[in-house]
């Protein structure tokens, strides 16, 4: 007992003094970063400018610091927060976690984070990391972001489709807020905007937003950041808004090119990975790759040529980070490696950007990320593989010199980088706007044609969208969203097309089976098929298979999976649980993180169905009545067959092909809906269901009896 005693108090003093170290690192850390140098310059400049547009090297200090900065400066007296936006869910953890411990305080009081499905924020938070996607979401509730002083939009760069329209929104909400400001303050002391300016005892500039007569709302003040934005076309959006450029860098980073193209770049990924990890001094790898399947093969790949390493090499281990990971595996990267290891991350464009993995020393950059296109005049979204920007490959770069200096391997020649386009093309630009409009015609914009974009989307695009909308009867006939049908799906977080779907099936009395379907879509690739073991996997597959098409059989993967959970429940705890279903996946050659992502979003969005009242039904074995609610759901998407063989997509006219991947290759029914459009060599139709056209006129009758 004793001795236990004893082992315990000795650990206890070691804790502490690891504590103050580390602490003392973090500081003297946070005093090293370049934006450390100009904090009283920068609070300056935000007292000053109702707008600011921040551009400073990855890695300065932007994202974690600057917030820090702001709070102290007074930004959150009378419990206003700070909310600082990112385009990935992964970032906004991370970085809420790592500023939470530089304030010294849990992850949830102080520092916290929201993202879609998790809050970790309490009513003391006041420095607030979050996803753009998110912000717009809480705008439904809060027309005003009352309880923001200040919103920062990091990594504007991006462009995603929800910075974009984030940004529109909050011009708004600028104007508004600035309308309602009470002008009577005492002037003394007082700049334009409202705002006291103090110079501090410790010679810091203190702000504070003095007390508003009324309900009046202070001015929302917005910062614009990012490493390599276009600082031009932001500061003439927001009518001449300052841009303030954060000088120095924190490490260098040495880029280096390959002399000649190269053909594979998966492959050559492969062996720079080797070269790094036999030849270079330690340090973590970091390659960025295009999708799931990709990174899953380079993994398999990078897993075989371990094993036949000597043994003294083989200290190398492989971690994959892509978004359709649950959040708890994406942070498996953030690990710290254990001494004499050395880890390799495969990451899509997830890890590009604001994200810091501790340990980074190498990034691999094949040049070519995946991205959404859409064609308007076929109403056609796919995904397609395209050459990086410079603005990413910059962003690439720049996750090797977080913590020391790094290299950054290009897997293409120099000339090639300075033909690449400057910054990535927005993608409000290139995708479906279905999901735009919805919201913003639930935040009240009632044309959306004309609407305040950064850059506008091809009209064509919004009016294809608006007509599928309209279609989908969440938009009334007077451009406003319908009742109650618009306002439930402008509730639920997902794709317009599948909260419909969810609406109409619980309207068929399968709304359990449609929420299962609709979890399962939602995740990349539910069956996996090593090149070794086809026939295995086929074989396996059988098990599963619905005559009716690839719904149903995603629906028998689940429920299987969920019986097998059941019976093991009482014998095993969680961990062991959830241990024996991975080995079950493997088994059944089913991607087990794919199906754990989808049992994820199951849960959740069975939260949202459930508070917002529908009714949770089931339609038993009557399967012929879930593949009419699937007509009925997803009539948008239809596909007839030919004389020979191939398919004609009934919206747009064009030839199609079932995916090798689907239940239905085979059989080619005469008539299928689906959901997806891929586009490769050839155009495919994946995830299907065979139905009865006479179906459609009964079940969409508004669209297929006009359009037959
Ligand atoms: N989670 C973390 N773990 C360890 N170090 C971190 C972490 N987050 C940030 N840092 C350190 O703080 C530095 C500044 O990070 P920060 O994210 O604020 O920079 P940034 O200027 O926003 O970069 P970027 O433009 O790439 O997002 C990093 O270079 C790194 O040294």
């Amino acid at each position: 007992m004793e001795r236990q005693g004893l082992n315990v108090k000795v650990s206890n003093n070691d804790c502490k003094s690891e504590n103050i170290s580390r602490k003392r690192k973090l500081a003297e850390h946070r005093k090293s970063l370049p934006v450390a140098s100009v904090e009283n310059l920068l609070i300056q400049e935000v007292l000053r400018n109702d707008t600011l547009i921040i551009v400073g090297e990855t890695g300065s200090g932007k994202t974690t610091q600057i917030p820090q900065f702001l709070f102290n400066a007074g930004f959150c007296r009378d419990g206003k927060a700070i909310g600082v936006t990112q385009p990935r869910r992964v970032a906004a953890v991370t970085v809420a976690k790592r500023v939470a411990e530089e304030c010294g305080v849990e992850v949830g009081q102080k520092v916290g984070y929201s993202i879609r499905f998790e809050d970790v924020t309490s009513s003391s938070t006041r420095i607030k990391y979050m996803t753009d996607g998110l912000l717009l979401r809480e705008a439904l509730l809060d027309p005003y972001l009352s309880r923001y002083s200040v919103i920062i939009v990091d990594e504007a760069h991006e462009r995603t489709v929800h910075t974009d329209v984030l940004l529109g929104f909050l011009k708004k909400v600028q104007k508004t807020r600035s309308r309602s400001l009470n002008d009577s303050f005492n002037t003394e002391n007082v700049n334009t905007n409202g705002l006291v300016l103090k110079k501090g005892n410790n010679g810091k500039y203190v702000s504070s937003l003095r007390q508003h007569r009324g309900r009046k709302l202070p001015p929302l003040k917005l910062i614009i950041m990012s490493a390599s934005l276009d600082a031009r076309l932001f500061s003439e959006y927001f009518g001449g808004a300052r841009a303030f450029r954060i000088p120095g860098r924190q490490y260098p980073v040495a880029i280096s090119y390959t002399r000649k193209h190269v053909l594979d770049y998966s492959e050559t990924t492969l062996i720079t990975i080797f070269q790094i990890h036999l030849e270079e001094s330690p340090g973590d790898i970091l390659a960025f790759l295009t999708g799931q399947e990709e990174i899953e093969s380079i993994e398999n790949l990078a897993k075989e040529t371990i094993q036949k390493l000597p043994e003294s090499k083989r200290n190398l281990v492989v971690i994959p980070i892509y978004s359709a990971l649950p959040s708890e595996q994406q942070l498996r990267v953030f690990a710290p490696t254990p001494p004499g290891v050395r880890k390799v991350i495969l990451a899509t464009n997830i890890a590009e950007t604001s994200v810091t993995i501790p340990g980074i020393k190498y990034v691999i950059d094949p040049g070519f990320v995946k991205a959404r296109t859409y064609d308007p005049n076929k109403g056609m979204e796919s995904l397609i593989v395209f050459p990086t920007s410079k603005a990413q490959a910059l962003q690439r770069s720049g996750r090797a010199g977080r913590e020391g200096p790094g290299k950054c391997f290009r897997q293409y020649p120099e000339d090639m980088f300075y033909k690449l386009e400057d910054s990535t093309k927005p993608e409000i630009k290139r995708c479906n706007l279905s999901n735009v409009i919805l919201q913003l015609t639930a935040l009240g914009v009632d044309n959306v044609a004309e609407f305040d974009f950064l850059e506008a989307p091809p009209r064509q695009a919004i009016f294809k969208s608006l007509e599928q909308l309209i279609l989908l009867g969440a938009i009334a006939n007077d451009g406003k969203l319908s009742d109650p049908v618009g306002h439930q799906m402008a509730r639920i977080p997902l794709d317009p097309i599948y909260s419909k779907a969810l609406i109409v099936a619980s309207q068929s009395n399968c709304l359990e089976e449609m929420l299962i379907t609709v979890s399962m879509l939602s995740v990349e690739s539910i069956f996996y098929h090593p090149r070794e073991k086809q026939e295995e996997a086929r074989a396996k597959m059988k098990c599963f298979s619905s005559p009716e098409g690839d719904h149903l059989t995603l629906i028998n993967v689940y429920r299987s999976a969920v019986d097998f959970l059941n019976k093991k429940k009482l014998e095993l705890n969680k961990d062991k649980l959830e241990k024996s279903l991975r080995k079950w996946c493997k088994e059944n050659f089913i991607n087990s993180r794919s199906l754990r992502h989808a049992r994820d979003i199951h849960s959740q969005i069975r939260g949202h169905v459930e508070r917002m009242g529908l009714p949770l039904n089931s339609c038993g074995d009557d399967m012929l009545q879930f593949c009419r609610c699937l007509a009925g759901s997803f009539f948008l998407n239809v596909a007839t067959k030919q004389p020979d063989g191939t398919y004609r997509d009934f919206a747009s006219g064009e030839v199609v092909q079932i995916h090798p991947s689907s239940v239905l290759f085979r059989k080619k029914p005469d008539c299928v809906i689906f959901n997806e459009f891929v586009q490769t060599n050839n155009k495919y139709i994946r995830n299907i269901t065979k139905i009865d056209r006479l179906w459609l006129l009964e079940l969409a009758p508004h669209y297929h009896a006009l359009k037959s």
